[in-house]
């Protein structure tokens, strides 16, 4: 089979402040102030072509810093990642210019996504159409709601016709209506072949899309494997967690969180 994504020992690491005045000390005398944070940490993972691979885990885990990496969003402070085919990346507002209207937006990202001026034209009436919009296409993106967003930031990817796509929360905003259709193109593209990254809190979803599993805690990968084999532990998990005060899910989230912050 196949590789279409390898990612070897990735790690990201970003500087903590908890202050302005931190962060510009530390600006001038690098160290002195601030601390490091492992948002992922030596994480290694291999897509073949055709893998369907849902990302869960608690919030701040690292899904999306990792989702960002595979769609070279974000660079890793360490480690390698190889990618065989074009990534495109479907999240809340990606890539999305809130100053511009709907339909420059469509410009703008057909041409960033290599598109001519030609077939831009050809396509715009089918993303509008996509997109549900209607006159909205017309409105700058920011006075969208995050569902509105979602909505054309789906419709202009799809278009885009990727070999690699990345997933985050798209679907979570949407109304149900959108959700399906927006399920049913992305089983036209699991049917085609194509490798997709899937990040999710919507665990249904996962179980019925993913053939596979990453599992992600504290920014490492917990677990990966067959969908079924992954969720009947992260659904205990998760169940638990959920089960737990307020408080006792805190002291859980900050004894990861230190972890993260003292490993270099
Ligand atoms: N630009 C940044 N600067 C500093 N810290 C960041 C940055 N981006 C992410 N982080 C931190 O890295 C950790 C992982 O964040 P990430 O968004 O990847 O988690 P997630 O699993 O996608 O969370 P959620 O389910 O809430 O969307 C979090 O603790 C977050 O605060």
């Amino acid at each position: 089979m196949k590789e279409a994504v390898v990612i070897k020992n990735v790690t990201k690491k970003y500087r903590m402040y908890r202050s302005k005045k931190e962060q510009i000390t530390d600006l001038l005398i690098p160290g002195k102030a601030g601390k490091n944070f492992n948002a992922i940490e030596d994480i290694s993972l291999t897509a073949y072509q055709g893998d369907v691979i849902g990302f869960v885990g608690i919030n701040g885990s690292g899904k999306s810093t990792l989702s960002n990496i595979i769609g070279g969003i974000v660079p890793p402070t360490t480690g390698e990642i190889e990618k065989n085919g074009e990534v495109h990346v479907i999240a809340i507002n990606a890539g999305l210019n809130n100053e511009l209207t709907g339909i420059e937006n469509i410009e703008f990202k057909g041409l960033l996504m290599g598109f001519s001026r030609e077939k831009i034209k050809e396509v715009t009436p089918e993303i509008i159409k996509f997109s549900e919009l209607g006159d909205f296409i017309y409105q700058p993106v920011k006075k969208y709601s995050s569902g509105m967003k979602s909505k054309l930031g789906f419709a202009i990817s799809v278009t885009a016709d990727p070999d690699i796509l990345v997933i985050d929360e798209a679907l979570s905003v949407g109304d149900q209506t959108f959700t399906n259709k927006s399920l049913d193109k992305m089983n036209e593209f699991k049917e085609e072949g194509k490798t997709i990254f899937f990040v999710s809190h919507n665990l249904g979803q996962v179980k019925s899309f993913c053939k596979k599993v990453a599992w992600i805690e504290g920014g490492r990968l917990k677990k990966f494997g067959p969908t079924e084999e992954v969720m009947s532990e992260y659904e205990d998990f998760i169940s638990h967690y959920k089960s737990l005060s307020k408080e006792k899910q805190e002291a859980f989230r900050n004894e990861l969180a230190e972890r993260r912050q003292k490993s270099e």
